[in-house]
């Protein structure tokens, strides 16, 4: 036996309001879409007109091409069943709808719809639509040619059938359509194309409805897509992570001014304000189907955004710079994956170095190559001494800096990165002479001893800046060993004993005090004969060192820093104890 599904009206509608539209305001976009497809199927030529006269609930009339009784009862009887829509099932192109549903979501606002409509010279239609799932069908009062909807509010619904709220809704949705539309005599329609105005109105245009005032507006010109439209530049950074949505239009009906995925992610400095005649909508009409014509868009407009950036690098560098010191995260975060990107940064992003804020371009042709501190307690530590040693240096520790300059080293072959460790610095400094290490040697035994038990060893070299009297300088290898030893003293006996078998393999050496024989103070306490007191500056210059590279003060590091300070206190406050 065979039956037919019973479909149950208010269960379609609750789904309909609840799950599918984002608000009950949609139904003046269903509407205004079913008129203005009506007046498309007449013909190119057609002068369409769109009224709608609201009061006593609401009345749409167009002079489109209006439905026979047969059709009626085919088209807005049957749930899902849509005109648009070709013998195979594919929508028609020249149409907004497709689905077939849209005229179900006014149900979301009214109780009853009656749809008076006359095609040609049939006789006229009055189809009326009940909330409950009835219908009936009749002949209806002479018309012309055309179709008029009429709601009748539901319960609670009013407002949004009332004057102000559907002129406002129609000119949102409306206003770029190329029919005249009017509500209660007003003409909503006829706005110019946000891209096609001059300059200074697109940016006035982006300020009343985008919110900001941007930076720049782009082109947007996608012929595959049907696409045209503007990208308008932020002109304040922006949480890379927040997706901005898009203001799309549709066949020039506005889908959302929400739409995300119309960009690639690195582009979030950018809003977009486009009309497609291509790009197809999800049912709810909130949202872009995601398929391979979207993703050709999408890369499409990245071209044409990658594209303005190369201009600007090419006309107005200045510009370009300040374009990057505001949405640098996002070019940064390009330029690991883009090679053009790369160059990009590479010539127009100034970067912290210890020589000044310097393009990687400039630093290149100055300093030949590229070397840097991966992060910025490293810079922090070695910037000042590097530089007094004319040594130039970057700081990579600013997001993805680091990993950019390695990239540009791997990419082209002229280019040479260099990571600085602290402890190739000390391979700058120069020993001191053989006679002076001679007379230096009991002194530095005695300091040795005092900063043994921190794992400290002391040495002395000559250096510049000579104002410096001291370094604490930690290589990889020893950050590491310090760690380890760390672990070492709190492991439990199983795990110690793997931890011991593994010591045998590190690296051992230590992190290093180097004094600097140039400083007229190191030379004072080098000269004192006193080990006691000696041992004490030492001790308190060891303590500064450490606090002058940010390094961590541990336990010990800070009751060797009170027992320095109340010693020399000790030996420089006159007096009987
Ligand atoms: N104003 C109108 N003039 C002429 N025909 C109309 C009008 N409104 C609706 N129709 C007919 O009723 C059918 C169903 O309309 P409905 O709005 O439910 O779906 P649709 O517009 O085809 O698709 P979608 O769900 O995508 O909007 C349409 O395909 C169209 O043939």
């Amino acid at each position: 036996m065979s039956n037919t599904f019973q479909v149950d009206l208010r269960g379609i509608v609750d789904l309909l309001s609840h799950h599918l539209y984002a608000s009950p305001r949609v139904y003046i976009r269903e509407l205004l879409q079913n008129a203005v497809d009506a007046i498309t199927a007449v013909g190119p030529d057609h002068a369409g007109r769109v009224e709608i006269v609201t009061g006593d609930g609401l009345r749409i009339s167009d002079n489109g091409i209006g439905l026979t009784e047969a059709q009626v009862h085919e088209l807005l009887a049957t749930i899902g069943r849509s005109s648009k829509r070709d013998e195979l099932g594919f929508a028609r192109h020249q149409f907004l709808g497709q689905f077939g549903i849209g005229l179900l979501s006014c149900f979301m606002v009214a109780d009853e719809i009656r749809v008076h409509t006359r095609r040609g010279d049939a006789p006229p239609v009055l189809w009326t639509g009940h909330s409950d799932g009835r219908y009936e069908v009749g002949p209806g009062p002479e018309r012309e040619p055309g179709t008029t909807v009429t709601l009748l509010p539901r319960r609670g619904s009013e407002h949004f059938l009332m004057g102000t709220t559907v002129t406002t809704l129609a000119g949102l949705y409306g206003s770029l359509l190329p029919v005249t539309v009017t509500v209660d005599g007003q003409t909503v329609t006829g706005d110019v194309l946000p891209w096609d105005r001059p300059q200074a109105e697109r940016r006035l245009y982006a300020e009343a409805t985008l919110g900001f005032r941007p930076f720049d507006v782009i082109d947007l010109n996608v012929p595959a897509a049907g696409l045209s439209g503007a990208a308008f530049v932020l002109p304040t950074p922006v949480n890379p992570a927040s997706r901005g949505g898009h203001r799309v239009y549709l066949k020039r009906m506005l889908l959302s001014e929400n739409v995300e995925g119309l960009l690639p992610e690195w582009a979030f400095f950018a809003r977009c304000v486009v009309d497609s005649s291509e790009l197809r909508p999800t049912a709810s009409r909130e949202a872009l189907y995601d398929d391979g014509q979207l993703a050709e868009t999408r890369d499409a407009i990245a071209d044409q955004l990658r594209g303005w950036l190369a201009r600007l690098a090419a006309t107005d560098p200045r510009r370009l710079g300040e374009f990057l010191r505001i949405h640098h995260l996002g070019v940064k975060a390009l330029a690991l994956h883009d090679d053009e990107m790369l160059r990009l940064v590479e010539q127009w992003y100034p970067m912290q170095t210890n020589m000044g804020e310097i393009t990687l371009a400039e630093f290149r042709a100055r300093h030949g190559v590229l070397r840097y501190a991966a992060t910025d307690d490293e810079f922090r530590q070695l910037a000042a001494v590097a530089a007094a040693q004319d040594l130039a240096l970057i700081n990579g520790g600013y997001v993805y800096d680091a990993d950019l300059i390695e990239r540009l080293a791997a990419l082209d072959a002229e280019v040479r990165a260099e990571r600085l460790d602290p402890s190739d610095l000390s391979t700058r400094f120069l020993p001191v002479e053989a006679e002076v290490e001679l007379r230096l040697r009991p002194f530095l035994a005695a300091v040795q001893r005092r900063l043994d038990r921190l794992g400290c060893e002391v040495v002395v070299r000559a250096f510049d800046p000579v104002t410096l009297p001291s370094l604490y300088l930690v290589s990889r290898a020893a950050a590491f060993h310090e760690d380890f030893t760390a672990s070492r003293s709190q492991a439990d006996d199983l795990w110690g004993g793997v931890l011991d078998a593994l010591s045998q393999t590190v690296p051992t050496d230590r992190p290093q005090l180097v004094l600097n024989h140039r400083n007229p103070l190191v030379r004072r306490i080098a000269a004192l004969g006193d080990d006691e007191l000696a041992g004490l500056a030492v001790e308190s210059l060891y303590g500064q060192a450490l606090m002058l590279g940010h390094h961590p003060i541990r336990p010990n590091d800070a009751a060797l820093l009170t027992t320095s300070l109340l010693g020399l206190l000790d030996r420089a406050v006159p007096g009987e104890a």
